[in-house]
């Protein structure tokens, strides 16, 4: 709804009120064009400000009503109604004004904001475009390149820049409310005709054929497949080529198609995905609400290794102290000179001093004695990882929390090793940890929710995305990966290339395929993972074939690539072949072909056209069952969680919603029915065997994504 006051006299003032961003939900606009409609009425009235409550004045369309039957004034007539009042209007614009929210400051004549407001049109982000008029004003008011750029990426820009665009016409450090108010009887009386948006004339670039073309084919390369993007650079053209009516007739049919879109769909349900996880809840019944974090003024970070350095940066750029321990004295010494250098240039980047203070460096542990928390980053080495937990129990301070940067070992056998399990929890950080948003809070059946409640609130402080998942082999994430790489190293033995599968899971949306990832992160990763678990040997004892390890269908093909030394870019050979060591780009390998030829004779293998359809089918769907598997066990308390680590750990397709809103959007009973058939074919691979939950899931109808957590809840219940 929205609130009337008059206020100086002779200002009408329309206050937003819609916890907790004032979005324009039907009540609210219902509430604009009253009160407008009031303001222009009373003659004592010279002028009119709108501004939004508790400091924020709007973040757009209500995303909640996305979907459902439309009720109230529609934003378009409103805003236009606003542009044509004949007394002026300005937006008071504290906090944000976000999509609609910036559209409707676009009606209005004036607009002023706070100097720690952020304005930005980020419908893209919802596969959707501004077009509540926005794509037509805002590059009639800064400019085609410009506007391209805000509506195309969707980011929020601070007022500063807001002011140097020209989106804003004033900038104030006070009280923005009382500033516009003061700005609107100064302005009252005076022509409105140059401050309506919708009657500018476009500025046109006089090459602007090659603009969009070139704003057009970034937009694709950049867009994985997303298609509101494209939209969006459409609906600017159209704003450049068309008169305003006819402009608004083009944004009006281009947002009809993605308004229905299953894109839209799922990232409108990724938005709210992001924010579910943040309400975390744990198998005991601890909860977000109730799990008090304890302050982290100063931390701790062991071993100085590629994984140490980047989360050293990302908490000294945060603002805490961190004492950083590499117990080399030579890796020391290479470690500061590099954590230096990456905090200057992220410095550099966003216009701030570098955080260089902020980190002391030691090589021995003793000084973590004080610290709040630490961080355990050393080589992913159980024993090694357990001595370092022993050290730091006895070292640290009594209450200090102890975290493990571990990708997929047992938190809890790490937990025994210290006084105080309670405090011990997993921070799993992805490469480059100063970059990556994801991280992975684990918690073990002995970490308190104060542990996790302090992990999680760190998380948000670095600007990371935190997942509070279980206990168990690889997590979530890696878990999920591991039938995942498995079918795409079968498809292999089965006649498919690395070149193919890649492009297939690119073509789905993936920024890399399977073998590119594998060939950056190094294969030799996984390999010493699956020396130390006793499969990259075949057991003679055992007497069963080579291809079968653990009684189960086993592919060795990276485990000979190793062999080979072919760890992948590092070495300049992997599933591709590189110019040089450290090269990034990948070409196809004859030798790798040869290899793969060779190795399918030797195993009485006969390759056999692979389509496009069983890639993706054996590769997402053996991801997905992991998926419910996962579920099934409370490792992930609900598919929103899996969905935003997927996106933004693993490079999964935003506008496909995650791999679990992929399978409801898919059909439960396809995916069932698909790894079925495979299993059928494939019976040696229990991955491909369809999990309970999935089948219970299916048998009950195939619920909306929404309600999966009932039927987990059920689930656990009857366990
Ligand atoms: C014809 C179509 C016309 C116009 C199209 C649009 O306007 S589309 C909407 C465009 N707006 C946006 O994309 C903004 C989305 N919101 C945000 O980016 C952030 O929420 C924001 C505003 C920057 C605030 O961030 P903050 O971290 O402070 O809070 P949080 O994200 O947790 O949000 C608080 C709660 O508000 C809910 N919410 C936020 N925006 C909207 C919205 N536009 N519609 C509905 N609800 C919204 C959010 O879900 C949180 O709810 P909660 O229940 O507390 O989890």
């Amino acid at each position: 709804m929205a609130q009337y006051t008059r206020v100086s006299g002779s200002v009408g003032l329309i206050t937003l009120q819609s916890p907790r961003v004032n979005a324009l939900s039907a009540a609210v606009r219902q509430g604009i064009v009253d009160m407008m409609q009031r303001a222009l009425s009373e003659p004592e009235v010279k002028s009119v400000v709108i501004c939004g409550q508790n400091g924020i004045f709007c973040g757009g369309a209500d995303i909640k009503e996305f979907g459902k039957n439309m009720s109230g004034p529609p934003l378009i007539p409103m805003i236009h109604a606003i542009e044509a009042a004949s007394k002026p209007v300005v937006a008071a614009i504290e906090g944000i004004a976000l999509g609609g929210g910036l559209e409707l400051a676009l009606g209005c004549h004036y607009r002023i904001a706070h100097a720690k407001a952020r304005v930005g049109l980020p419908e893209v982000t919802l596969g959707l475009l501004p077009a509540a008029g926005g794509s037509q004003r805002l590059p009639r008011l800064i400019g085609v390149p410009a506007a391209l750029d805000l509506i195309t990426t969707g980011r929020h820009v601070t007022a500063a820049e807001a002011l140097k665009l020209g989106i804003v016409d004033q900038v104030t450090d006070h009280n923005t409310v009382n500033v516009a108010v003061k700005f609107a009887k100064r302005v009252a009386g005076q022509s409105l005709d140059p401050r309506r948006i919708s009657t500018y004339p476009c500025p046109c670039p006089s090459d602007a054929d090659a603009l969009f073309e070139k704003a057009m084919q970034k937009v694709r390369r950049a867009a994985r497949g997303a298609i509101a993007p494209v939209a969006c650079v459409q609906a600017v053209r159209a704003a450049a080529t068309l008169p305003y009516n006819q402009g608004m007739e083009r944004e009006k049919e281009l947002m009809a198609t993605l308004f229905t879109s299953g894109q839209a769909r799922a990232l409108q349900y990724f938005f709210f995905a992001q924010r579910a996880v943040g309400k975390w809840s744990m198998p005991s019944g601890a909860r977000w609400e109730t799990s008090k974090p304890r302050p982290v003024h100063k931390a701790a970070v062991i071993g100085l290794g590629t994984m140490g350095r980047g989360i050293t940066v990302a908490l000294a750029q945060a603002g805490l102290s961190v004492v950083a321990v590499e117990t080399q004295e030579k890796q020391l010494m290479e470690a500061k000179q590099a954590i230096s250098g990456m905090l200057e240039r992220g410095a550099k980047r966003s216009g701030v001093a570098p955080a260089l203070d902020k980190v002391s460096y030691s090589h021995n542990i003793q000084p973590v004695a004080d610290v709040d928390l630490v961080i355990e980053a050393v080589f992913e080495d159980m024993a090694l990882k357990k001595k370092v937990f022993q050290q730091l129990s006895a070292v640290c301070k009594p209450g200090t929390f102890l975290c493990s940067n571990t990708s997929g070992l047992d938190i809890d056998h790490l937990a025994c090793q210290t006084r105080n399990p309670e405090l011990v929890v997993g921070m799993h950080f992805f490469a480059p940890a100063h970059v990556m948003k994801l991280l992975e809070v684990v918690y073990g059946p002995k970490s308190s929710p104060h542990a996790v409640a302090t992990a999680m609130q760190l998380g948000k402080k670095i600007g990371k995305v935190s997942v509070a998942v279980g206990n168990c082999r690889g997590f979530v994430g890696n878990r999920m990966l591991k039938p995942y790489l498995e079918q795409a190293l079968f498809l292999l033995e089965e006649g498919a290339t690395p070149e193919f599968v890649d492009q297939v899971l690119e073509e789905f949306g993936f920024a890399m395929g399977v073998f590119r990832v594998s060939d950056l992160s190094g294969l030799d990763v996984g390999w010493r993972v699956r020396m130390a678990d006793g499969l990259a040997q075949p057991d003679p004892t055992t007497g069963q074939p080579v291809r079968v390890r653990q009684g189960r269908r086993y592919s060795p093909l990276g485990d000979l690539l190793c062999e080979q030394g072919r760890f992948g870019q590092k070495t300049g050979r992997g599933w591709y072949q590189y110019d040089k060591p450290g090269s990034q780009v990948a070409k196809p390998d004859p030798w790798l072909h040869s290899f793969l030829d060779e190795y399918r004779t030797r195993h009485g293998l006969v390759a056999r056209r692979i389509d496009h359809q069983e890639v993706l089918e054996r590769c997402l769907y053996s991801l997905i069952n992991e998926g419910f598997r996962i579920l099934e066990d409370g490792i992930a308390a609900g598919p929103e969680d899996i969905d935003v680590i997927y996106v933004f750990g693993y490079s999964w397709p935003r506008h496909r919603g995650g791999p679990m809103f992929y399978a409801a959007t898919v059909g439960l009973n396809k995916v069932l029915e698909r790894l079925e058939h495979y299993h059928q074919a494939h019976p040696d691979v229990p991955s491909l065997q369809p999990c309970r939950l999935l089948r219970k899931l299916v048998a009950g109808g195939s619920p909306p994504i929404h309600k999966w957590r009932e039927v987990i809840k059920k689930v656990h219940s009857q366990l």
